[in-house]
């Protein structure tokens, strides 16, 4: 899962409190919001910054009306309204306690359309709802390269996603998103052992009883291997063989890593001022706080003036996203002045060059979960936040012998008399 800064407010849901404000939750759990309201979208082709918007809403609207004509508006119907409240049923399917053993389940529980948005590209599905050329070419290809690194060849459910990941409304959590997890931590008063797994071992059956080996971190002696024994196990790492160094022993039915591959991206945190006549703009100020690019040709994949996680202002750090290391001299046509540079390289989220219709399972074997099956459709915190709170409701069925409650097709409308969790 890749942490981008920017979260939708109900990831506070999974702690469990839901049918209220999100706002109001995160305010409960004691995570406050910043807004990015105000904020500028261009788009450069490599030559020119074909549109730029101003800061304010209904200019705004009207620039991009002017380039994309109904697409702007029809987008907005489509995906922030129709399909956003048909992902927002997982919020009620998960409050009746209802599980899935596989994503396509999942995913068709809210809407049996997002299982057939696996196997199809997201230029495909866009061209059919009649949406042009130049509006998938930019805006999309735009959106996609900033939150996935990737074209509009990714299947379309990611493609939805990606839409969603530009929305007007995001917000991010102030203090930084590292919050949700340590927050949802001491809420659920768990006892954090910091360490690396290297072995999970089969030791009996039936019921099962699992044995870990780990790297223990605040030990003594930092190579020391510490065992402990568990009834359930949650994976949350990606099964992958740059990335994954645990190793499955004793059991009968081999559990493997999965093929998928994983995009390496390379994020370049620049403190400085952006090189306005490189990108035909009077001034620094004239920057967009978001800048697209609409091609994959064009070296870079976003740049984006960063807002200080603890919300004070005039920073001037820009987040840099390239599919390939960021070189100095790429450095120096971009930015006039460089204060301040951090580069990274990771694995950020799945490389989405395959048709989604083999995902793996969220059942690895009995009482062994994978949260991260859920990336393989879309990788975003609010993906894993579901797909967690699903891992928990299936090990807690699983547990208690509840199998009604799992793989069952679930009827939204009747939701509200069926809530008990
Ligand atoms: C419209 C549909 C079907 C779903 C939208 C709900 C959703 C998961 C929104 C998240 C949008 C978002 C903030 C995306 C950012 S891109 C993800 C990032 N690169 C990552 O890997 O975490």
């Amino acid at each position: 899962m890749g942490l981008d800064q920017i979260s939708h407010a109900y990831l506070c849901y999974c702690i469990g409190l839901d049918q209220i404000s999100h706002a109001y939750l995160c305010y409960c759990i004691g995570l406050d919001q910043i807004s990015h309201a105000g904020g500028t979208l261009g788009i450069w082709n490599g030559e020119e910054v074909v549109v730029k918007t101003s800061k304010y809403k209904v200019v705004a609207m009207a620039q991009l009306l002017w380039r994309y004509g109904m697409d702007i508006y029809n987008i907005q119907n489509w995906v922030q309204t129709e399909l956003m409240n048909d992902f927002m049923k997982i919020y009620d399917i998960q409050a009746g306690g209802h599980a899935y053993t596989s994503v396509t389940d999942l995913l068709a529980a809210m809407n049996p359309k997002f299982v057939d948005y696996l196997s199809i590209t997201i230029k495909d599905l866009m061209k059919k709802e009649g949406y042009s050329d130049k509006f998938i070419n930019e805006m999309v290809m735009g959106a996609l390269r900033t939150n996935y690194g990737q074209t509009t060849d990714v299947p379309a459910f990611v493609g939805v996603v990606s839409m969603a990941g530009v929305d007007d409304g995001l917000w991010s959590v102030k203090g930084g998103n590292k919050k949700v997890p340590e927050l949802l931590v001491k809420h659920a008063k768990a006892n954090v052992i910091e360490g690396e797994v290297k072995v999970v071992r089969l030791v009996e059956e039936d019921p099962p009883l699992y044995e870990i080996d780990y790297k223990c971190k605040n030990c003594a002696s930092v190579n020391e291997i510490k065992t402990r024994e568990y009834d359930i196990l949650v994976v949350a790492k990606p099964l992958h063989p740059d990335i994954n160094s645990i190793k499955f022993e004793g059991f009968t039915t081999e559990i493997k890593n999965f093929p998928h591959k994983y995009h390496v991206l390379t994020t370049t945190m620049i403190k400085g001022s952006p090189n306005a006549t490189y990108f035909g703009l009077n001034s620094p100020d004239d920057f967009p706080t978001e800048l697209l690019t609409g091609s994959d040709k064009i070296h870079f994949n976003s740049i984006g003036k960063q807002k200080s996680v603890n919300d004070v202002d005039g920073t001037s750090v820009y987040k840099v996203f390239t599919n390939t290391p960021l070189d100095k001299e790429k450095v120096k046509t971009y930015f006039n002045s460089e204060d301040d540079l951090r580069m990274v390289f990771w694995r950020s989220y799945p490389e989405y060059d395959f048709k989604a219709d083999s995902l793996p399972p969220f059942v690895l074997h009995d009482k062994i979960y994978y949260v991260n099956a859920i990336e393989l459709a879309a990788s975003a915190m609010e993906m894993s936040v579901l797909s967690a709170k699903n891992v928990a409701l299936l090990a807690h069925h699983h547990w208690t012998g509840n199998l009604d409650k799992i793989d069952e097709p679930f009827d939204v409308k009747g939701a509200a008399d069926k809530t008990e969790l």
